[in-house]
């Protein structure tokens, strides 16, 4: 068996063209929503990461602000940027690019963010929105990846409701937040979080239906591990440099061979990282909408 591809470039792609339908709409009745981005130093991923999304802001018609800090800015220089973000009318929404550098205080930038404005859902107030939540509709913004993990699923008829899914990593951006979203009454799910201090991470993965693998570490899902047809996510993506070629190349956190096993696999690259971009276009402009 090989696994079906759970496809977020073709997925993204359909999403952008919905976006883009209602970003016309929205500008239509004078409402232009505009993305900013604060990037911190000069991680090459976190440039790429932030270039895509000025790229995408562009494709479906939103105005995008860039704030770049040397990686020497002081933690009174980032907050300074946001509190600027946070008055500026022509942004109607932004995100701090993670992760910041070594010795800032993320969760003091984080918390720094209008909640209004957080694009990125990562916001403690929004994240409490989604704690508190559990029945109603959310309206506040949802962290970009888990809700692209769940639309990916919806979009190629996974159902998640009653599924058991074992999430491995326990991120700010994936893992800590991806099952507020998963328990919800509307989605249903069961959730096991895995992490570093799991004592037996391949007995948890293999009783999954779905497993989210955000753990950043190259392979770590192997194809012993894995029950044969489920959904696997790869999520985590590390920088590793070949030993015969010298160059650097991603690695996601799936083996080779898991595709053998698999029902359904998201490909790294391809896979959830266009979704995660394809939502935060979609936070801004369910925002813009609700305004
Ligand atoms: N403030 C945030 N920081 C970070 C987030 C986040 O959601 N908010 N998530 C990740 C990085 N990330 C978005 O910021 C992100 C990661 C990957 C991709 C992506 O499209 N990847 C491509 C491959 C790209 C490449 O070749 O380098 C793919 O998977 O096909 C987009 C966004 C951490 N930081």
């Amino acid at each position: 068996m090989t696994a079906r591809v759970l496809d977020g470039k073709a997925t993204a792609a359909q999403i952008k063209s919905e976006l883009t339908t209602r970003v016309a709409a929205l500008r239509e009745r004078g409402v232009v929503p505009g993305l900013g981005t604060v990037l911190v130093g000069d991680d090459p991923g976190s440039r790429s990461y932030v270039a895509g999304k000025h790229r995408d802001c562009a494709e479906v018609g939103i105005e995008s602000i860039r704030v770049d800090l040397p990686g020497t800015a002081t933690q009174e220089e980032i907050l300074a940027a946001v509190d600027r973000l946070n008055a500026d009318p022509a942004c109607t929404g932004y995100i701090v690019q993670l992760p910041l550098p070594a010795g800032v205080d993320t969760n003091a930038v984080l918390e720094r963010i209008d909640p209004d404005k957080d694009a990125d859902g990562l916001h403690p107030t929004n994240l409490g929105r989604l704690v508190l939540r559990v029945r109603e509709p959310v309206t506040s913004p949802l962290p970009c990846t888990p809700r692209g993990v769940i639309e990916l699923l919806d979009r190629h008829g996974v159902d998640l409701h009653g599924a058991n899914v074992v999430v491995v990593g326990r991120g700010t951006t994936v893992g800590r937040s991806i099952g507020l979203l998963l328990t919800r009454k509307d989605v249903d799910a069961t959730v096991t979080l895995t992490h570093t201090g799991t004592r037996d991470l391949a007995g948890h993965v293999r009783g999954a239906d779905v497993v989210v693998a955000a753990a950043g570490v190259p392979g770590i899902i192997t194809p012993d591990m894995v029950r044969p047809g489920a959904a696997v996510l790869d999520v985590g993506v590390s920088r590793v440099v070949d030993p015969e070629t010298g160059k650097a190349r991603l690695r996601g956190d799936v083996a080779d061979g898991v595709a053998e096993v698999a029902g359904w696999l998201s490909p790294n690259p391809g896979g959830v990282g266009p979704m995660t971009r394809a939502m935060l276009l979609a936070n801004v402009v369910d925002a813009a909408e609700q305004a």
